[in-house]
């Protein structure tokens, strides 16, 4: 072990321990080792090799039946924050609906089993092929983003009087600007999705889907501000600007998005999904919707990020008198772009001393060929890491697995479900011979 020559921080919370709450629910630590789902993560490191994803599918399930819980038929998972096979079965066993937003996802929501009409269709830019390929399996919303597209459905659905038409909903943009990264920030007039309020868009899409020639049928409005965000009264701020519009319109569903924020770091909080439903229900309620509305809500991040960890292994450990400590792990922004997309902030622990107070400073950073491949800047950890131990990142369930590339072509991670005692490899990792597969 070599001393660190900066220990320059005085005491302070992130020194302690990592927060119990960080870790997924099954989590367990036995002299200073770490079980997850009963299986010991420096074995399965040992095992399946790092970097890995390690999901605890309880963790998973327990959140998946929360959002039922809080919003019933209308629980919807967004896809784009965690997706593979194994997810979208898990996700069909558990009752959600799920939020595809190309035809990617749409293709592996299928290959999982996910009922066809549990589908919302999104994209600001669907393909007349994605649009195409969602109206032969008869997916159960397609929320409209664009003329264009309203463009493309009259070219593709036919117009059998009388038959059933398709079921849209319009995806409108209140103008309201959630407290999130500009990069999330989805809600505001300024942006690429929806129809603007403000600019009278939204109305003149009504119209148009509503005219008797219109091949689709609008069943609901739909309104997504943003992601991570933690101040609840931006969500019925939104709905509240929305309500002016779409209460006279009189409309059976409204899709009320995705969004909310989970804690990455000591100290942040965590708003429920029973707390986040109940304050969107309450913000429907005082905005005139009637009773009877059917809600539907998409939390992707609050599903799945909790749930997992990131496991890499100590290569370097590059000590930088009175400046910082570089501890290099085996991965980087190739499996968690976020620090460098939106200067994310994460913790990090050893999984051979998960309880250990974290007194030592350092900056993990990744091997990629980039000084901003940036994993923790200024992370806590035990005094003793060492080059050869398994380091750890939680809180990485969501927008890692599904941002990861293979630059630098680095494989990208294996992606394994803990349960019970077992540990399953849902996604393998890569191989070099996966990176010339496409090669011509
Ligand atoms: C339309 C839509 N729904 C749901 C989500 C899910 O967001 P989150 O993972 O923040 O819950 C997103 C992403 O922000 C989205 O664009
Ligand atoms: N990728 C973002 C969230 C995007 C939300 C998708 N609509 C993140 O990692 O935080």
């Amino acid at each position: 072990m070599i001393p660190d020559p900066a220990p320059e921080a005085a005491a302070s919370p992130a020194e302690g321990p990592l927060p119990r709450h960080l870790l997924p629910d099954t989590a367990t630590i036995d002299g200073g080792r770490l079980a997850i789902g009963g299986v010991d993560v420096l074995d399965l490191c040992a095992e399946v090799g790092t970097p890995a994803f390690v999901y605890d599918e309880a963790h998973l399930r327990a959140r998946c039946r929360e959002a039922v819980a809080a919003w019933g038929e209308g629980a919807t998972y967004a896809s784009k924050a965690f997706w593979c096979r194994a997810m979208a079965r898990l996700v069909a066993e558990e009752g959600l609906g799920v939020d595809v937003s190309t035809g990617g996802e749409l293709h592996v929501a299928l290959a999982g089993g996910v009922p066809p009409d549990r589908l919302v269709l999104h994209g600001n830019n669907k393909s007349e092929a994605e649009l195409d390929a969602a109206l032969r399996v008869g997916v159960g919303r397609i929320v409209v983003d664009s003329f264009d597209e309203l463009d493309r459905l009259e070219r593709l659905v036919p117009r059998t009087a009388g038959g059933p038409r398709p079921a849209v909903w319009l995806r409108v943009t209140p103008g309201v600007e959630a407290h999130t990264h500009e990069y999330v920030r989805t809600g505001q007039e300024d942006s690429k999705f929806g129809f603007g309020l403000a600019s009278g868009a939204a109305a003149a899409a009504v119209d148009r889907v509503r005219s008797p020639r219109s091949p689709v049928e609008l069943v609901g409005l739909h309104v997504h501000i943003g992601s991570q965000i933690f101040a609840l009264a931006s969500f019925a701020r939104a709905l509240e600007v929305l309500a002016a519009f779409a209460v006279p319109l009189d409309l059976p569903e409204l899709g009320v998005g995705g969004g909310l924020g989970v804690g990455y770091v000591d100290g942040e909080p965590t708003p429920s999904m029973t707390e986040w439903a109940a304050t969107v229900r309450a913000a429907v309620r005082a905005a005139g919707w009637p009773e009877g509305v059917r809600i539907a809500a998409e939390p992707g991040r609050a599903v799945v990020a909790a749930a997992a960890v990131t496991c890499y292994r100590v290569g370097t450990i590059k000590q930088l008198p009175g400046i910082r400590t570089y501890v290099s792990v085996d991965g980087g922004m190739s499996d968690n772009p976020r620090p460098v997309l939106y200067g994310s902030g994460y913790e990090t622990f050893l999984p051979r001393a998960a309880d250990a107070p974290r007194p030592r400073r350092v900056t993990v950073v990744g091997k990629h060929c980039e000084s901003g491949d940036v994993i923790v800047r200024d992370g806590q950890l035990p005094g003793d890491v060492a080059v050869g131990d398994v380091l750890a990142t939680p809180v990485t369930g969501a927008y890692g697995h599904s941002m990861a590339s293979t630059y630098n072509k680095v494989p990208r991670p294996p992606v394994v479900f803990v349960a019970g005692g077992d540990a399953r490899t849902v996604v393998r990792r890569e191989t070099f011979d996966d990176l010339l597969a496409l090669d011509a």
